[in-house]
């Protein structure tokens, strides 16, 4: 049996993710945390190594299949929970702002002592609502990209996710494989709000049946001040 080490080095080849050994250090050391902060509280149903590594890890960073970061220098995860997408993306684009975004208070304790003990850089944590935080100037339109993980519909997401992206910019949802109801529900939420749909990405994780979609979603015009709606209503009373 190979060492754990050299299972998710060879896992993050199949996306053509090469790390470094202070890149997989971080990442053993954020499935440790992941495992003992879990006896405590609910950060994941997942605990067994492979299947981290596969449906956190790997999942998380298969977005490069479907976009290029060389011109990404900052990137909010709304709905972040134990870190996933954000927390894979950090460590392997280490360059990159990160901002991380959730209305549970023990998650965000949970991602903060993650940060401390990774020794990461560049990242910022929120407590707080989807709704409220792209209210306030600092982070109204800041983001070159916004990403999110099984948090909501697709209609209430991008009144989450768009007003957070710079015009030019793009967010990018994980959905899963079967997407077009969901594509066909919430095309004018996300031309009200700002957005194109600019294409459809669908990809399979490597030696799973586990189809995703990314839905890659350009921001082409200002959101208006108007969204999002308080707090509560985009999942309510979708666009
Ligand atoms: C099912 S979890 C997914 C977590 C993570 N993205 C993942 O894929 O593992 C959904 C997360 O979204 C957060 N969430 C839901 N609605 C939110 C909102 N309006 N603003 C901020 N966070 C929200 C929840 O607190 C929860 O942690």
């Amino acid at each position: 049996m190979k060492n754990k080490e050299q299972r998710l080095i060879e896992n993050m080849k199949m996306i053509s993710v090469e790390l470094t050994d202070k890149q997989v250090s971080q990442f053993i050391k954020f499935y440790e945390m992941l495992v003992e902060w879990n006896k405590v509280m609910n950060l994941t149903g997942i605990t067994e190594y492979d299947e981290v590594v596969m449906k956190h890890f790997v999942d998380s960073l298969s977005i490069v299949k479907v976009n290029g970061f060389d011109n990404v220098t900052s990137i909010i995860d709304v709905g972040t929970g134990a870190g996933f997408p954000g927390i894979p993306l950090k460590i392997v684009f280490p360059e990159i702002k990160i901002t991380l975004l959730d209305s549970l208070n023990k998650r965000i304790k949970f991602l903060n002592a993650v940060i401390d003990e990774l020794e990461l850089e560049n990242i910022e944590t929120i407590h707080g609502r989807a709704e409220d935080f792209s209210k306030k100037e600092d982070y109204r339109e800041q983001y070159d990209l916004c990403v999110s993980r099984a948090v909501a519909n697709l209609a209430t997401l991008s009144e989450y996710c768009l007003p957070y992206v710079k015009v030019g910019g793009c967010f990018i949802p994980y959905k899963s494989g079967e997407i077009d109801e969901e594509l066909n529900n919430s095309k004018k939420a996300i031309q009200i709000l700002g957005g194109k749909i600019e294409e459809v990405v669908k990809f399979q994780l490597p030696d799973t049946d586990i189809g995703r979609s990314f839905v890659k979603i350009k921001k082409n015009k200002n959101t208006a001040k108007k969204y999002p709606r308080k707090a509560g209503l985009p999942a309510k009373e979708p666009l």
